[in-house]
C-alpha cells in the first residue's frame, strides 16, 4: 500500500481557552491571585493576565495528505507559534510520507536550534508532532495509544488541580492540587495563611485524599523547605514547581531538604529529553510532570519517559488532555494523571481543553475509560463555529 504524503500546512490562532488554558475571562480560580516570579511586582500579584500569561492564545496545526487524510493538534503557541509552522516548519514535512514522524522530529528540532531548544519553539514543535500523530491515527484508522504500544490499564485514574479539592473528592477524584496563593510576597504571614489553608481543606477532605500545592516558580529554596515542613505533620502529598525551571541546583538541594516522604515534583516548563536529563541526573524531583504539548510532542515524551522509567521517576504529564490521556494510559511509570478544572469555580467537570475539541472525554468518579479512547488518531475533532485566524501563509 502506498504511504500517503503530506500536502499541506496551516497555522491557525484560536483565542480563548482551549489549549492555552489561561485564557479565560474575568472571575476564574485560575486568574485569582496566585503567587508567580512575578508577585515581587504588587501591580501584577492579583491577576496573572496582568503579566500577560495569556498573550499567545491557542496555535492550531492542520495537515493534509495527498489522500485527503488530515490530521490536527492545538497547543499554546499563538500568533508567533503560527509563523513559525508557516514559515520554518512547514518545509519540513510537505512532501513528506505520514510515517516519517522521527525524521519531521529531528529535522524540525536541528533546524530551529539556533533560535529554540525550548519555550515557544518547543511549543510549536510539539504541536506539529501531535498533529503528525493524529494525522497518521486517521490513516491506519487507529488510535494513538494502540500505535505506541497499547494501553497496560483499562482505565486511567486523575487527580484534579483546582480550587476546591474539597469538590473534587465529592466529583471522585483522588487527589486535589491547589494552586499557591501566598508565597514569599506576602511574607511570614503569607507563609502562615498558605498552612492554614491546608488545614482546613484536610479538615474538609478527611486523612486521606491526596492534597498539594502548585508553586508555579515563585519560591526560594529556603521558602519552599519551610513551607514543606509546616505542610508535613497536616499530611502533604507534593509540593509543585517551586523554584524556576533553570535552577536544577536549587531542586536538588530542596529535594534532599523536604520531609521524608513528601514528593518534590516539576518538569512542566522543561523541554526534550536533554532538559529531562539534567532534572534526573541532578536528582531534583521524584515524579517529573512533562507537557506533552511543550516538551518536545509525543515523539519526545515518549524518550523523556523511557530515560525517567530507568531512573526510577514517574511520569505524571501536566495537563494536555488527549495528548496526556493517549499517553499515561500505555505506561507502567505514570499510573495517573491530571485533570485541570477549568470550570471557573472549579465546581464541576468540563473538559480540559473547552470550548475547543469536540469529544473530549473527560473523568467519571476520577476515571476515564480506555474504550472513550478508541477512536482514530486522538479521537477529537475541532469545535464547530470557531473562529480561526491565519495570519501568515507560506
Ligand atoms: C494552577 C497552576 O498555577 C497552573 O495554572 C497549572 C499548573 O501548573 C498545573 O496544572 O500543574
Ligand atoms: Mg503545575
Amino acid at each position: 500500500m502506498a504511504v500517503p504524503v503530506i500536502r499541506h500546512v496551516r497555522a491557525s490562532v484560536v483565542r480563548g481557552g482551549g489549549a492555552d488554558y489561561h485564557d479565560q475571562g474575568a472571575d476564574h480560580w485560575i486568574d485569582d491571585n496566585i503567587s508567580t516570579p512575578m508577585s515581587k511586582y504588587p501591580q501584577y500579584r492579583a491577576s496573572r493576565q496582568s503579566f500577560g500569561i495569556n498573550v499567545l492564545g491557542t496555535l492550531l496545526v492542520e495537515i493534509e495528505t495527498d489522500t485527503g487524510h488530515r490530521g490536527f493538534a492545538v497547543t499554546t503557541a499563538g500568533e508567533p507559534g503560527a509563523y513559525i509552522v508557516e514559515k520554518h516548519l512547514a518545509r519540513f514535512l510537505e512532501g513528506r510520507k505520514v510515517t516519517d514522524i522521527e525524521l519531521m522530529w529531528d529535522q524540525m528540532y536541528n533546524a530551529t536550534i539556533y533560535y529554540g531548544r525550548r519555550g515557544l519553539v518547543l511549543n510549536v514543535i510539539s504541536g506539529v508532532d501531535l498533529a503528525l500523530w493524529d494525522l497518521l491515527g486517521q490513516v491506519r484508522q487507529e488510535p494513538v495509544h494502540a500505535m505506541i504500544g497499547g494501553p497496560v490499564r483499562d482505565e486511567i485514574t486523575f487527580y484534579a488541580t483546582g480550587a476546591r479539592p474539597d469538590l473534587a473528592k465529592e466529583m471522585g477524584f483522588i487527589g486535589g492540587k491547589m494552586p499557591l496563593r501566598f508565597g514569599p510576597a506576602q511574607g511570614e504571614e503569607g507563609l502562615n495563611e498558605a498552612v492554614e489553608h491546608v488545614a482546613r481543606m484536610r479538615e474538609k477532605v478527611g486523612p486521606d485524599f491526596w492534597l498539594m500545592y502548585d508553586c508555579w516558580m515563585s519560591l526560594t529554596v529556603e521558602y519552599a523547605t519551610r513551607l514543606a515542613n509546616r505542610l508535613d505533620p497536616i499530611g502533604f502529598k507534593w509540593i509543585e514547581e517551586c523554584l524556576s525551571p533553570d535552577d536544577y541546583w536549587g531542586y536538588a538541594e530542596l529535594r534532599k531538604n523536604v520531609p521524608r516522604g513528601m514528593l518534590v515534583t516539576t518538569g512542566e516548563h522543561e523541554a526534550t529529553r536533554w532538559g529531562f536529563r539534567m532534572l534526573m541526573e541532578m536528582d531534583c524531583c521524584d515524579i517529573v510532570q512533562p507537557d506533552v504539548n511543550w516538551c518536545g510532542g509525543l515523539t519526545e515524551l515518549i524518550k523523556i519517559s523511557a530515560l525517567a522509567d530507568a531512573h526510577g521517576k514517574l511520569v505524571v504529564p501536566h495537563g494536555s488532555s488527549v495528548y496526556s490521556y493517549h499517553f499515561v494510559c500505555t505506561r507502567q511509570n505514570s499510573p495517573f494523571a491530571e485533570f485541570l478544572m477549568m470550570a471557573p469555580k472549579a465546581d464541576k467537570v468540563v473538559p480540559m481543553f473547552s470550548p475547543m475539541l469536540e469529544g473530549e472525554p473527560v473523568p467519571v468518579n476520577g476515571k476515564i475509560k480506555m474504550s472513550e479512547l478508541d477512536k482514530p488518531g486522538f479521537g477529537v475533532t475541532l469545535a464547530e463555529g470557531l473562529t480561526l485566524e491565519r495570519p501568515y501563509t507560506h
